[in-house]
């Protein structure tokens, strides 16, 4: 497998004890008194490199001491450590041979932004996307285990040539944790032989608060000191015995079970499924973690670790306002000051345009309901929560759910905005076409963060959801080119007889001076021609449509006598047929803009339309190329994927012969 960062940029800072460490095999020879001191330089690095290098702070804080204590007990990376999401991970990546190259953590070429095997043979699985640690880390240990097999018929020695068994731990939060896929993989861990650890980093957080019963559990989750010292001495005991194989194992976990709830009152929901619970222990006493893990790592059978922590741990304005510091942009260390950028007379944010109008048409219309898996501040549905608490619907890391739930409430006369980032939404896609759009229910499905999002990379671009959701029956689908355009989408969406409505929109700003305006209906399945042109037709889609613009007065001036039309198709479901018919007629070349994947998009769109309706224009079909695009700034990724000013001009000079054509 290639390993690759190639913007290499070398710190040369004195780390202390960090500067003797590259490896996890370097930490492992220090003796355990000197963790607690590598924890606070780790944790000192990760703030200074963050406060100028933005990236998620909190999460990486609280997940420090835990970070060590896992690197020092097991034999990384032969044992395997799956991180959920993986923007806790800072610690992880400067203890696994990339200290010196974090300095370029979610730089275009540097680091990536989340871990991944393409990058760290330490990094075991692909992350970004919530809640599917505990189902990799079981497919991990299942496959040990049958390799093994495999091996011992063939007559090798070991699954993978090695000695030692491999241990498999699976790092979870309790945000994570309230995600559907997470529930899925603990029902199958305890139903499958396996020996995995499940540590359940829980910080009582998810970006913005923890939601849900789980939260409310395992905030009443507890287990007293005795008792665990107790189980862990006795489970010991009994495999060294040979007492604790499957079968004995599960029935004695149903006795203490048993006795804990008599004594207690209180099920542990884990053990009810034969998994193990130890815990809640202090996620930040790194001695006491290594103890722990110590007695925990050969224990046979599925696991699972309780740790409290705290989100930010260690740096007080973080600890304080964790939402703020879940990715706080550059700051100053010392005065805990976020350096924001002057927002002053810069046009506003989509989501904060969202936000607004939503609590606008919520004002007006009593059965407007907001739907958010996990995100509020994200999309900025908190300025509704604020205002209308029994009116917003926080329903945690659950896509699917958030679907499915808008869709029950609108077949009972609600009028729900779920509100999804694009990326996210791919978690729910069988909720859309099932439980949505089959019955054509009224669900407005505001997709944020749609196109490129940046330095999140690859896992977050919203680069899918046009071409997935163009094939569904019953959706109307649109984009808005600007802030006004949104609000009125909205405005339309949620009147009546409407149906399932998608809006896309990216992460970032608008183009206006100002938001406001009034609310007015727009035609469903019509665009509009904002500039006439003789030349070539360029069709966009969205708020890419705003650097179309730019390139065609660009050409227009480089080229003089070149004239370009531009059409915002606006609508990708319904497409509007008499602008097409228009666009088909008068011109013999165009160039289709998206911010989305070609294959599938608006471009194609457009180019079944002209097909299906006998019209043969030359088409150049401008979107994300088909491979992942990496992570570094928006405009970066826009011009190595030919969607910006400049690629787009490209298109336009090069179809009417004046360059060569991309
Ligand atoms: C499927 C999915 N939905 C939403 C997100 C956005 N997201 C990233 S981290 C996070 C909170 C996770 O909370 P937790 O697992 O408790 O970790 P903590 O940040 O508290 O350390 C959310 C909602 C995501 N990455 N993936
Ligand atoms: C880790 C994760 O998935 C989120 O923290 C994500 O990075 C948020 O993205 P925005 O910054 O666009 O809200
Ligand atoms: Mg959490």
């Amino acid at each position: 497998m290639a390993y690759s960062i190639s913007l290499l940029i070398v710190r040369h800072d004195d780390l202390g004890l960090l500067s003797h460490i590259q490896y996890p095999e370097d930490l492992r020879k220090l003796p355990a008194d000197r963790l607690p001191e590598v924890c606070d330089e780790l944790r000192k690095d990760i703030l200074d490199e963050l406060s100028v290098n933005p990236g998620h702070l909190a999460s990486s804080l609280g997940a420090v001491e835990l970070t060590v204590a896992l690197h020092y007990v097991y034999n990384t990376p032969e044992d395997r450590i799956v991180w959920d999401v993986g923007h806790q991970a800072y610690g992880h990546k400067i203890l696994t041979g990339r200290k010196e190259a974090f300095c370029t953590n979610r730089k275009l070429h540097g680091i990536m932004p989340f871990p991944s095997p393409k990058e760290s043979p330490y990094d075991t699985f692909v992350c970004g996307h919530a809640s599917n640690s505990i189902s990799a880390a079981l497919g991990m240990a299942v496959a040990e285990k049958r390799l093994e097999k495999i091996a011992a018929e063939q007559g090798a020695t070991g699954g993978n040539g090695k000695a030692a068994e491999r241990k498999v731990v699976a790092v979870i939060g309790d945000g994570a944790m309230s995600g559907g896929l997470a529930f899925e993989g603990l029902n199958n861990v305890s139903a499958t032989p396996n020996d995995i650890l499940i540590i359940l980093n829980d910080n009582n957080m998810s970006i913005d608060r923890s939601v849900g019963g789980m939260k409310q559990y395992l905030i009443g989750l507890n287990t007293n000191e005795t008792y665990n010292a107790l189980r862990f001495k006795l489970s010991k005991w009994l495999r060294s015995k040979g007492y604790l194989e499957d079968d004995r194992r599960k029935g004695l976990i149903r006795l203490g079970n048993a006795l804990k709830s008599a004594f207690s009152h209180q099920q542990n929901i884990f053990e009810g499924l034969d998994i193990r619970y130890f815990g809640p222990f202090d996620g930040h006493n790194v001695m006491e973690l290594v103890r722990i893990l110590r007695q925990l790592k050969d224990m046979k059978g599925p696991k699972l670790l309780h740790l409290h922590t705290t989100k930010g741990k260690g740096y007080k304005p973080a600890e304080k306002a964790a939402t703020v510091w879940h990715a706080p942009g550059k700051f100053d260390v010392g005065t805990g000051e976020r350096l924001c950028d002057d927002e002053k007379g810069l046009p506003a944010k989509y989501q904060d345009v969202f936000g607004n109008t939503l609590l606008e048409l919520a004002e007006a219309n009593p059965n407007i309901v907001g739907v958010t898996p996990a995100m509020p501040t994200g999309c900025s549905m908190n300025i509704m929560m604020k205002s209308m608490p029994g009116r917003v619907f926080d329903v945690g890391i659950a896509e699917g759910h958030a679907v499915t739930f808008s869709a029950g409430m609108a077949k009972e006369g609600l009028q729900p905005f779920c509100n999804i980032y694009s990326a996210f939404a791919q978690r729910a896609y069988d909720n859309i076409i099932h439980d949505v759009a089959i019955l054509g229910l009224p669900v407005v499905l505001c997709l944020d963060r749609a196109g490129l999002v940046g330095e999140d990379g690859p896992t977050h671009h919203g680069a899918f959801d046009m071409a997935a959701l163009r094939p569904v029956p019953n959706l109307t689908i649109a984009a808005p080119m600007d802030e006004h355009e949104l609000r009125r989408l909205m405005y339309t969406a949620q009147l009546p007889g409407k149906g399932p409505f998608v809006i896309r929109y990216p992460r970032g700003r608008g183009v206006l001076p100002d938001w406001h305006c009034q609310l007015t209906e727009i035609e469903v399945g019509t665009g509009r021609k904002l500039k006439d042109g003789d030349d070539v037709a360029v069709l966009t889609i969205g708020h890419i449509g705003n650097e179309a613009a730019k390139a065609i007065a660009e050409a227009e001036q480089e080229h003089p006598g070149l004239t370009v039309a531009h059409y915002d198709v606006r609508f990708l479901k319904p497409l509007d047929g008499q602008l097409l018919a228009e666009v088909g007629r008068r011109f013999s070349r165009i160039v289709t803009v998206e911010d989305g994947i070609r294959a599938g998009g608006m471009g194609t769109a457009v180019l079944e339309w002209m097909a299906d309706n006998g019209l043969a224009p030359r088409i150049v079909r401008l979107g994300l190329p088909d491979s992942f695009v990496e992570h570094g700034t928006v405009p970066q990724l826009m011009h190595i994927t030919g969607i910006d000013k400049d690629g787009i001009k490209k298109a336009i000079t090069g179809i009417c012969g004046y360059s060569k054509a991309q």
